[in-house]
């Protein structure tokens, strides 16, 4: 096996030991607003399938406050029809290459290195890949363009339907996984810095499973990389009386709990919401900043 790098098991104190060179998350919870050009994602399909519509989507998160724009082709809901390479790339590359004038962090939604790597040489700046580097692929072309890379557990993607796998504890089970996929790619040349972990909550976990995750992602940060969290709109809020659908507050609640429990992006629909989540965690959390206001 891989010798684990040293202090990788140990926990680090990811304030001071991990250089985050000018990356959106590197000084407060960055703020990604998901664009889904697609037809059928869980929460937004097919409402910003046309570019035109998409930009304006784009154009009106960053004015709301978002750091990163997270562009998607291809659902990764349970059972989604898969995409061919040819339309992921029609659906995404008009819409990167539209982006680059704004000025934000465009990060890609995709599976595939070659949609990645077209992503890339169109402007974006970060991969997002929910099969978390399952493809080599993608971790050669993360540390040959030198771009941070956003390592999502999934026990598959898209999740098959039904399928659960059954964990001693989630989170010591995850990370344990998601441990795999940093040393693999710190082989590939990745600095821990540019590797993104990701829990992939609602990805083959049950709802109260989520929650765990969510509670104890501080757990997280013992891998010494950037931490996300994507709950937005997922199911798991139904266990509080949710609809799993249209219920902002507890998206926009669940996001100041990543925060407070110390997540550096949270990945969401509803951008000027949940910029206010996590600036009220960061507030709770660093008063000083506001002298004695
Ligand atoms: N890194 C990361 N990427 C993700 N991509 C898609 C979804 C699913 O949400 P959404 O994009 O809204 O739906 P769909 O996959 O149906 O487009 N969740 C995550 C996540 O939790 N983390």
């Amino acid at each position: 096996g891989l010798d684990s790098p040293a202090g990788l098991d140990d926990p680090v104190d990811t304030d001071t030991d991990r250089e985050r060179d000018g990356y959106p998350w590197a000084d407060r919870t960055a703020v990604m607003g998901i664009l889904n050009v697609t037809p059928d994602s869980f929460h937004d399909g097919g409402e910003y399938l046309d570019p035109g519509v998409a930009i304006d989507r784009a154009t009106e998160m960053v004015g709301a406050g978002a750091d990163v724009i997270d562009v998607g082709g291809e659902s990764t809901r349970p059972g989604a029809d898969p995409v061919t390479v040819d339309e992921e790339k029609r659906r995404v590359l008009p819409v990167v290459e539209a982006l680059v004038d704004l000025d934000v962090t465009v990060s890609v939604d995709t599976r595939r290195a070659e949609v990645g790597e077209a992503a890339l040489d169109a402007g974006a700046d970060v991969l997002n890949d929910v099969t978390g580097l399952s493809d080599p692929e993608m971790r050669f072309l993360a540390a040959e363009r030198e771009v941070p890379v956003i390592v999502m557990h999934s026990i598959d993607a898209p999740v098959v339907p039904g399928k659960d796998v059954e964990y001693d504890d989630v989170v010591e089970d995850v990370i344990a996984e998601l441990r795999e996929r940093v040393l693999l790619a710190e082989k590939a040349g990745i600095p821990r810095a540019r590797v993104v972990v990701d829990p992939g909550l609602g990805f083959g976990k049950s709802k109260a499973e989520n929650f765990e995750l969510l509670g104890r992602l501080e757990e997280f940060r013992a891998l010494g990389c950037p931490v996300l969290v994507g709950h937005s709109h997922k199911s798991m809020f139904e266990l509080v009386g949710g609809d799993g659908g249209d219920d902002l507050p507890s998206t926009v609640a669940g996001s100041a709990v990543a925060a407070a429990n110390g997540a550096d992006l949270v990945r969401v629909h509803d951008v000027a919401e949940n910029v206010r989540a996590v600036r009220v965690a960061e507030a709770a959390s660093d008063p000083s900043q506001f002298g004695d206001e």
